[in-house]
């Protein structure tokens, strides 16, 4: 499982939770303007905008999971099991490989309505990056500042989205998704009015009970519904401590601990990491299971005219800050 979000404060905020029992090696890679992306189907490209995200390098190519380009466009790939289907190559269409998919959006679109532009022509295909890495059955959030959609290739074709609430889970498709939030309408983080009988003498005896009934497990659907009350009821700061601080505090509310959600045999899913890019800015951080100090790579601190992939690894342990030793 895996949870996305925005955020818009000052500056505009896209991040993720990676949720899995194991990883894949992944680093905070920037592919720099002239870093030349072969695509298996439509040839190479030499130039682009420059990208940095969470990626497994195979090959010398980066695998992204999630990322921003320079221009303010960001987007993220979450499991869609059992959803997922690509189609095959056809002619007078962009085919692009599942796992280009990332690059191919990031390096061209300065906005979501260039991203809508590029889908238009788009035919997401189903060639594998190789037999060690098979395809991964997902579906995807694009955001800029402005707006979200959602990104769906199934076997009824693709499928693009306004996402009007900026959050994406795993399954159900996200039209299903989006409808269960007509379910919890009457949440609110006010406290509540007793409706249900004026002749009762009904006590809002705890604070918080206008949510009341939002989903507390670790399903998708849970999921989705608490991190969109999250985040579309966060208040914090304008600044970028304040911001980012918040930022991983909705996240946190689909936070997974190791033990509660069993996948096989004495394997758990955890939340491997969770990143927040500023996309205004740049910025990439993030945080681990293992590690809760926030890590930041500025991609624009780098050469971003160079040919060559940048990578960074994950920075993991717990840094205690002692503060009487
Ligand atoms: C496992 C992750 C999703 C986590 C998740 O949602 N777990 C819940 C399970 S459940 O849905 O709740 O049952 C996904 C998210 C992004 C993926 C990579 C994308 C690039 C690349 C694409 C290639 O084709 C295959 C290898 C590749 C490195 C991919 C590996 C893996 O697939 C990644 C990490």
């Amino acid at each position: 499982m895996c949870t996305a979000a925005t955020y818009k404060t000052k500056d505009f905020y896209f991040g993720r939770t990676l949720d899995y029992e194991f990883s894949y090696g992944d680093q905070i890679v920037i592919t720099p303007r002239n870093y030349a992306f072969n695509f298996r189907h439509v040839g190479d490209m030499k130039n682009h905008y420059a990208i940095i995200g969470m990626a497994h390098v195979a090959e010398d190519y980066p695998l992204y999971y999630d990322a921003m380009n320079e221009k303010g466009v960001a987007m993220a790939g979450l499991n869609f099991v059992g959803n997922a289907v690509y189609a095959a190559i056809k002619p007078d269409v962009e085919n692009i490989a599942q796992f280009e998919f990332i690059p191919w959006i990031l390096s061209q679109c300065s906005s979501l309505v260039e991203v809508r532009e590029l889908l238009e022509r788009i035919n997401i295909v189903n060639t594998p990056f190789s037999e060690q890495l098979p395809l991964a059955q997902l579906h995807w959030i694009i955001s800029d500042e402005n707006e979200s959609i959602t990104v769906e290739s199934m076997s009824d074709g693709l499928h693009i989205y306004d996402n009007p609430v900026g959050v994406l889970t795993n399954n159900p498709p996200f039209p299903q998704q989006m409808f269960q939030l007509n379910n919890y309408m009457y949440l609110s983080p006010k406290q509540p009015r007793n409706t249900f009988c004026e002749n009762l003498a009904l006590d809002a005896y705890s604070r918080g009970m206008g949510g009341l009934g939002l989903p507390g497990d670790l399903s998708s659907s849970s999921r989705f519904v608490r991190v969109a009350f999250t985040k579309v009821n966060a208040i914090s700061g304008e600044s970028e401590e304040e911001s980012v601080s918040q930022f991983f505090h909705i996240l946190g509310s689909v936070d997974q601990q190791r033990g509660c959600c069993e996948v096989a045999d004495g394997k758990y899913e955890i939340t491997l990491y969770t990143s927040c890019c500023n996309v205004t800015k740049g910025i990439y951080y993030y945080n681990t299971y293992e590690n809760h100090q926030i890590s930041a790579v500025d991609m624009h601190v780098e050469n971003l005219d160079s040919d060559k992939m940048i990578c960074y690894p994950v920075i993991q342990g717990e840094r205690i800050n002692y503060q009487n030793k």
